[in-house]
């Protein structure tokens, strides 16, 4: 006979102990134990008490007797959903993350150790004590007693086996609640609300048993008549009384004072109402096309690719707020930098309280009640960055991802994942449908809208008709040769003078990316770059050396330009700031703020500066990456990009992808009001295609361009890349780890007849920023095609996984990311 087992993950911060334990499950446990549930189990020779999750139940052969038993369950239902729970393992296999870094992204936030169940009487139900048996009615009057009980001290009094049933049946009767909390040092904020004690009665019987000179009480019931339960705060205030007025009415016994849980939000207050636009056409056919597409069960994942400023958003809150008229509930994901009072608004300011917002500045307490707030279906959107996708509604239909194509939605993080894929898996676990936006796809994205995967939705046109504004481009080489070596060219610094003149606003944009810096010449605009990968080369100051980050190839850098033979060999990197003092040497009087990293760390400060934006207050505003994302101001017609140069010679493969995206959005801030706007691109590259492309608007011909450029080079969508990077205090200690490892991979792959692969795996080679928090960091980069890719992953995870505890590897630690946004 076979019985049933339970598979558990320990709480243990250890490589060694992450993985599945088997326990055996006590018979008068076995009905109530549930995956998802945490369990308390003895582990180890000592057999302390360690807490664990119960991934899997499933039937056993072995022999029994040779199991330990689980000790206690810690939980009445799970905390984590089937579903949830699927999707965490998933990741585990996917990203080669460990079970307790994959189950802690799914659980509530917080310390796995701190959160408990509690029960407590629900105030709005009344029921008939017959029908109740004589335990469960010992419960009841523990709660009475104490208002509230975690669920471990009500098992401690109640010492009964079979209390889990008695709280279940209690808890369909009605008669209780049960929320998930957490142990914090901050409390939890209670609130007092009032209610009519006899609320079945006239008005006219209440007030007749009050004192006819007592007006201010008179007054009191009155409100209360109408308005209903009402809190006490509103009540003073309303009806202009003191404390005491309501004192004497509770003891009269005519209202009754209820402590009401008010939840942290992080909403801010007086947001005012968005108002729902009228759909263009464009935008109703768009939003037809998903729904009939839904409804007909043709498919269920979207990329809407719609120009700057043609209004996606418009069509995310009515796709919203149509999906949630039948009961469903839906997740938006927006690029943490765009979390802005700006996107905030639009979503709070149509849908109110139903929405909560997540994001990481949230204070501990603040998140872990808004992941209450959604667990308990109290609000049925969620806006917010990454981790969001994990919010744990019951009922999802839909989850919208903005700015697709923006590096954020990778975690760099322990897992690390892919949020879109993540999305993705979530929407099929759970039937839910997928909407991706953006003006500028990823290129993996858009290949998969063209090969069919995902429904293309294109809009073309800005709303209303507006005119996306004109891109001209400067080349920088002319305006040195013509004697200007300022930073900014000519049409530039003229194109800003005649803005401030019509009281226009002008956004400056530099990116600021990129550690080292890349070499070029100033005179032909030659950039080195390595011969096998088609990327540029990093100047590393130490050495003196130009190194490929890829392939490991390593150069002397030229004294003369290879190209055109001048001396003008020059490394580029300037920042924010510097722009910043030079603008307003130039431009005195005029009113300029800086937005980035540095200026932006106090909280409130991002919100202060985009409300003076807003309000005119600003002339002229200089910043980064920051200033790409949603921005909506009427009266910025001026954009210029510094450097566009920047970008395009990151030693990436992406670098012509970014530099497309990066020239499209910033330049999308412009003319989105009543006045035609601008962009103003400084280049030593004019000629690049995604320089000229981002010029023309046209994204198709971007892409038709830089996917043949993939494919030649076998990088993604046709290949996908894992890294292994290898750390630690000694370098001479990283190095032979590294190098063990790569033999290692080597050995595996011709063990199982893949020797041929070898061609695939690329290093070790110290990895571009070798020197990190004073780790050693060198690398490993393996390409794969769709075939080979599970396949290469298990040797992954033999060699660096299983491993890692080998006495060879001590003081190495390695972090392995399966296609990272940057291999730097
Ligand atoms: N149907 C409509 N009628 C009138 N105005 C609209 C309509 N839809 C959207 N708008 C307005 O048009 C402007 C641009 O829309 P929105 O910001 O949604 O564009 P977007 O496509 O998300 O742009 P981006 O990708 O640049 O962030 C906003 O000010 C919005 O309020
Ligand atoms: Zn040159
Ligand atoms: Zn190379």
């Amino acid at each position: 006979m076979s019985t049933m087992v339970a598979k558990v993950i320990v709480d243990n911060r250890s490589s060694k102990t992450d993985k599945p334990y088997t326990y055996a499950i006590k018979k008068d446990m076995e009905e109530d134990l549930k995956q998802g549930m945490r369990v308390l189990v003895p582990f180890g020779r000592g057999n302390r008490y360690i807490k664990g999750l119960v991934i899997k139940i499933e039937k056993y052969n072995g022999n029994i007797s040779k199991l330990k038993y689980i000790k206690d369950l810690l939980d009445d239902k799970p905390i984590i959903s089937e579903k949830m729970l699927e999707l965490s393992l998933w990741m585990k296999e996917n990203y080669l993350s460990s079970y307790l870094d994959s189950l802690y992204a799914v659980m509530p936030p917080g310390d796995f150790k701190k959160i408990n169940t509690y029960i407590y009487i629900n105030d709005k139900q009344s029921f008939n004590m017959e029908q109740i048996s004589p335990k469960e009615k010992n419960i009841i009057s523990i709660l009475n007693d104490k208002k509230k009980v975690s669920f471990s001290e009500l098992k401690k009094e109640v010492k009964d086996n079979n209390i889990r049933k008695h709280i279940k049946k209690l808890e369909e009767k009605g008669i209780i609640l049960t929320s998930l909390e957490i142990e914090t040092k901050i409390h939890k904020k209670y609130e007092k609300y009032i209610t009519l004690k006899n609320d079945n009665m006239k008005l006219e019987e209440i007030l007749s048993k009050i004192d006819n000179r007592a007006f201010k009480q008179q007054e009191v019931i009155k409100f209360l008549y109408e308005a209903g339960e009402t809190s006490l705060k509103k009540l003073l205030k309303e009806t202009n009384t003191s404390n005491s007025v309501v004192k004497s009415l509770e003891k009269k016994g005519e209202i009754k004072i209820i402590e009401k849980e008010v939840l942290r939000s992080p909403i801010p207050n007086g947001i005012s109402q968005y108002k729902k636009h009228k759909l263009t056409d464009k935008q109703e056919y768009c939003l037809n096309e998903i729904l009939d597409t839904i409804r007909n069960e043709e498919g269920n994942k979207f990329l809407i690719h719609g120009v700057t400023g043609s209004g996606k958003t418009e069509i995310y809150l009515q796709l919203i707020e149509n999906l949630i008229k039948s009961g469903k509930q839906a997740i938006v994901l927006v690029p943490e930098i765009s979390l802005t009072p700006q996107t905030v608004e639009r979503f709070v300011g149509r849908f109110g309280q139903k929405v909560a917002v997540l994001h990481s500045r949230l204070s501990y307490g603040e998140r872990f009640d808004e992941w209450r707030r959604i667990k308990e279906g109290k609000v049925n959107i969620v806006v917010g960055a990454r981790s969001a996708v994990f919010a744990p509604f019951n009922n999802l239909g839909l989850i919208i991802i903005d700015e697709e194509h923006e590096n954020s939605y990778k975690s760099s993080m322990n897992p690390k994942y892919n949020a879109i894929e993540v999305a993705e898996k979530r929407c099929e676990l759970e039937g839910a449908s997928l909407v991706l936006g953006t003006a500028t796809p990823s290129l993996e994205t858009y290949y998969r809208a063209k090969s069919g995967e995902i429904k293309l939705l294109t809009l073309s046109d800005r709303i209303n008709n507006k005119k996306l504004p004109t891109m001209n481009i400067v080349d920088m080489r002319e305006e040195l040769n013509s004697g200007n070596r300022s930073i900014l060219s000519v049409d530039l610094y003229d194109a800003i003078e005649e803005n401030l003149k019509n009281n226009k606003q002008t956004i400056l944009f530099l990116n600021r990316r990129g550690y080292s810096t890349f070499i070029s010449c100033r005179k032909c605009g030659y950039v080195a770059k390595c011969e096998n990968c088609d990327i540029s080369l990093t100047y590393h100051f130490s050495e003196n050396k130009l190194k490929c980050h890829y392939c490991g190839m390593v150069t002397s850098p030229p004294r003369i330009c290879p190209e055109c033979g001048s001396k003008y060999i020059k490394y580029f990197g300037s920042g924010t700031q510097k722009i910043e003092e030079i603008v307003k040497k130039l431009f005195p009087y005029s009113r300029i703020a800086r937005m980035d990293v540095d200026t932006t760390s106090r909280k409130g400060s991002h919100a202060r500066i985009l409300k003076s934006m807003k309000n005119g207050d600003i002339d002229i505003l200089i910043g980064t990456q920051m200033i790409t994302k949603g921005l909506d101001f009427p009266l910025v017609t001026l954009v210029g990009i510094i450097a566009a140069d920047t970008s395009l010679n990151l030693p990436d493969f992406r670098s012509s992808e970014k530099t497309f995206q990066l020239l499209t959005q910033v330049g999308g801030r412009a003319g989105r009001g009543d006045f035609e706007g601008q962009v103003i691109v400084q280049t030593y590259s004019p000629e690049h295609f995604s320089i000229q492309m981002a010029k023309e608007h046209d994204y198709i011909q971007f892409y038709n361009k830089e996917i043949l450029l993939r494919k030649e080079f076998e990088y993604p969508p046709f290949m996908d890349i894992i890294t292994i990077v290898m750390y630690g205090r000694d370098r001479n200690k990283v190095s032979k780890v590294s190098k063990k490892i790569y033999s290692k991979i080597l050995e595996k792959l011709k063990e199982i007849n893949k020797g041929e692969l070898a061609k695939n795996i690329f290093g070790p080679n110290p990895a571009p920023l070798e020197k990190l928090k004073n780790n050693y960091r060198w690398q490993i980069i393996i390409k794969s095609d769709k075939e080979n890719l599970k396949m290469l992953k298990n040797v992954v995870s033999r060699v660096c996984i299983y491993n890692s505890q080998n006495k060879e590897y001590k003081d190495i630690k390695f972090s392995i990311d399966v296609n990272p946004n940057s291999i730097l």
